[in-house]
């Protein structure tokens, strides 16, 4: 796969500081700063609820965050998605989104609008750079679909490709605005081992034809061995950032997995709280059986 993403390792791709999103009296996401390099995967990672994809939406320009910026390769992006897309972020979903009744090479093809000039008059009136345009796109998509092999698939229809090739189907999507980097939520949600090993070696070719990514996941064997660096949420708050082996072995995210608090976690002075009533209920009963003996 060639593509026209060109970044020198080890500059800032995405630069995202002080991002809070609140959703009523709801802080989703607190004051969250996130560095994607370029050459990099990085890990987010957090317990159901975290603020992982409500963090991964004001990326994208899904959510227009109530506060903090997010830049990508040093300009700050509008919160308009097509924007962002065209700025060089593209993105999958938790859930599959794929067009169902289009064919697997239709389904690539849309992700390429981004990426052609040509307008509709023009693809309406069939105009000679429509054509043009057209034919330098399906090369493209082809070129996509060997990538992630699904070659053979192209003229099928999307509803008719077994989960596991729909997931590749998504990220091929994706690939198709020529993104500068990827952020991919839950991309082995329902996946077998075997799958999942499949998508662990796209990712890392993805990343080793120059695009950065970011990936959400709650398999901690995949995103450890996945993940240059990762980073942990805990109740919309970044909790702890490192290499794979420094967070797996810290115990405020095996606390924060495990649902143990410890000392400053967020919440914690709630779930302290609960504890201590909890206890001096449990011994007011207890006096109140002795006494009634
Ligand atoms: N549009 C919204 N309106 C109100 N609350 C929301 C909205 N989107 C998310 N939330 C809330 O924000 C919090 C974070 O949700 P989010 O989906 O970002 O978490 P997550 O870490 O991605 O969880 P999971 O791992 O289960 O997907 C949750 O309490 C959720 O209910």
């Amino acid at each position: 796969m060639t593509t026209t993403t060109e970044t020198a390792t080890g500059t800032t791709v995405l630069d995202a500081s002080g991002v809070t999103m609140r959703f009523g009296g709801l802080t989703a996401v607190r004051d969250v700063d996130l560095q994607v390099n370029s050459g990099e995967i990085v890990g987010l990672i957090g317990p159901n609820g975290a603020g992982k994809t409500t963090f991964f939406n004001c990326l994208t320009g899904l959510y227009v965050p109530t506060e903090g910026k997010v830049s990508y390769k040093g300009t700050v992006l509008p919160p308009k998605p097509h924007l962002v897309t065209k700025a060089g972020i593209a993105r999958t979903f938790q859930n599959i989104r794929l067009f169902a009744n289009m064919t697997v090479l239709e389904n690539v093809l849309v992700g390429r609008h981004t990426r052609t000039k040509e307008g509709l008059w023009s693809a309406l009136l069939h105009l000679p750079g429509y054509h043009a345009a057209e034919t330098a796109s399906r090369a493209r998509a082809m070129e996509l679909l060997e990538f992630i092999g699904l070659q053979d698939k192209a003229d099928h229809l999307a509803r008719n490709l077994p989960y596991g090739d729909q997931r590749k189907l998504e990220i091929a999507r994706a690939l198709a605005s020529d993104p500068g980097l990827l952020l991919l939520d839950e991309p082995t949600a329902g996946m077998n081992p075997q799958e999942t090993r499949v998508t662990e070696e796209l990712i890392f070719a993805i990343r080793d034809q120059g695009i950065a990514v970011l990936v959400i996941e709650h398999d901690m064997r995949f995103i450890f061995n996945l993940c240059d660096r990762v980073a942990c949420l805990v109740q919309g708050e970044k909790l702890v950032e490192g290499t794979a082996s420094e967070v797996q072995s810290d115990e405020r995210v095996i606390a924060a997995y495990l649902g143990t608090p410890f000392e400053g976690a967020p919440g914690a002075d709630e779930v302290a709280e609960v504890e201590k009533a909890e206890a001096s209920a449990a011994t007011t009963t207890t006096t109140e059986e002795e006494d009634n003996r």
